[in-house]
């Protein structure tokens, strides 16, 4: 590499740490219980209307994890926040399951919900509800899946996706890699760029076993979003071809990709989002 192209490379690093360090300082308002208000509650989180987000986030990842392809022990959770509706059906197919964040204060969340019932700030029933309606269960045994992801969860890990190796090396991860990853809107909520958002693709790759499944829910359109009261956090504007272009860039073979556009009821004034998109995805 000559000097200019070695100078120019220095300067994009330099760009692209400071650009990194600036999310992390975004993040350090990030309100859990707010976060949970805004987005996971009514009236953004409706599963009576058949429009809904949330019966079509579920329902995609019902399919993803029930249709056949998947297989092995271990499913990882990049960037779980203080949600768990990721991993509802994830938790009947795998044995072990690692939820991750950045914060604290979403791990401490998450360990609040593993404790039982009550200890967490949201009320999860109504989303183990319907997944085991997805199930053909009767939505009573939401208490046997409540149980059952209590017991798989392995442990409660930090990440840092913007690292070549995102989990602490001791983190127990199996030496071949996970079965698979799940990520749900974090990846164009930390990345300041999309060749960020690109490279932290390529990072988390890098805890995934040849075979496996990449399972990606995220945010179109969007530019921001509020992580708290005041705490406006910015967000890499995706849409549905930089989705793909950056899958397969960073080394996946895409498998499928589903769309959601928001209906104008869903728009309040807690982030610009205009749709969410569902790709499942595979490492070679
Ligand atoms: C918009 S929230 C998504 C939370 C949850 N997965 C969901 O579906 O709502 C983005 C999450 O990314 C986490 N985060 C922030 N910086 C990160 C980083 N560098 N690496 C991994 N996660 C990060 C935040 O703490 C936050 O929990
Ligand atoms: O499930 S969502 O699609 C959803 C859920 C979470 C988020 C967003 C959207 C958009 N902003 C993200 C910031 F990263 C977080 N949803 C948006 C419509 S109403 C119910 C919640």
């Amino acid at each position: 590499m000559d000097r200019e192209a070695k100078n120019e490379k220095e300067e994009n690093d330099r760009e692209r740490e400071k650009g990194v360090a600036a999310m992390v300082a975004c993040y350090q308002g990030f309100d859990p219980a707010a976060y949970l208000q805004y987005n996971y509650m009514p009236p953004r989180a409706d599963f009576d209307r058949q429009d809904s987000i949330v019966p079509w986030k579920l329902g995609c990842l019902h399919r993803a994890f029930t249709e056949g392809d998947m297989g092995g022990d271990v499913l990882v959770d990049v960037g779980s926040g203080p949600t768990l509706y990721q991993v509802l059906s994830g938790c009947e197919v795998f044995d072990t399951v690692f939820l991750t964040d950045f914060l604290e204060v979403n791990r401490q969340e998450l360990r609040r919900w593993l404790q039982g019932e009550g200890y967490s700030s949201l009320d999860w029933t109504p989303y183990l509800q319907h997944v085991c309606k997805l199930e053909g269960r009767r939505p009573s045994a939401w208490t046997e899946k409540a149980a059952r992801l209590r017991s798989v969860v392995s442990d409660i890990l930090p990440i840092d996706v913007h690292l070549p190796r995102p989990l602490h090396p001791d983190s127990q991860l199996p030496t071949a890699g996970a079965d698979c990853l799940v990520s749900c809107f974090c990846l164009e909520s930390v990345s300041p760029d999309l060749a960020s958002f690109t490279r932290a693709l390529g990072h988390i790759r890098g805890l995934l076993r040849p075979g496996g499944h990449l399972l990606l829910i995220g945010a179109l359109g969007e530019s921001y979003y509020m992580g708290g009261p005041g705490v406006r956090i910015p967000v890499v504007p995706l849409d549905e071809a930089q989705v793909c272009a950056s899958v397969r860039a960073s080394g996946y073979t895409l498998v499928r990709l589903e769309v959601y556009t928001l209906p104008q009821g869903m728009m309040v004034g807690v982030d610009d989002v205009t749709g969410v998109f569902f790709v499942k995805a595979r490492k070679p």
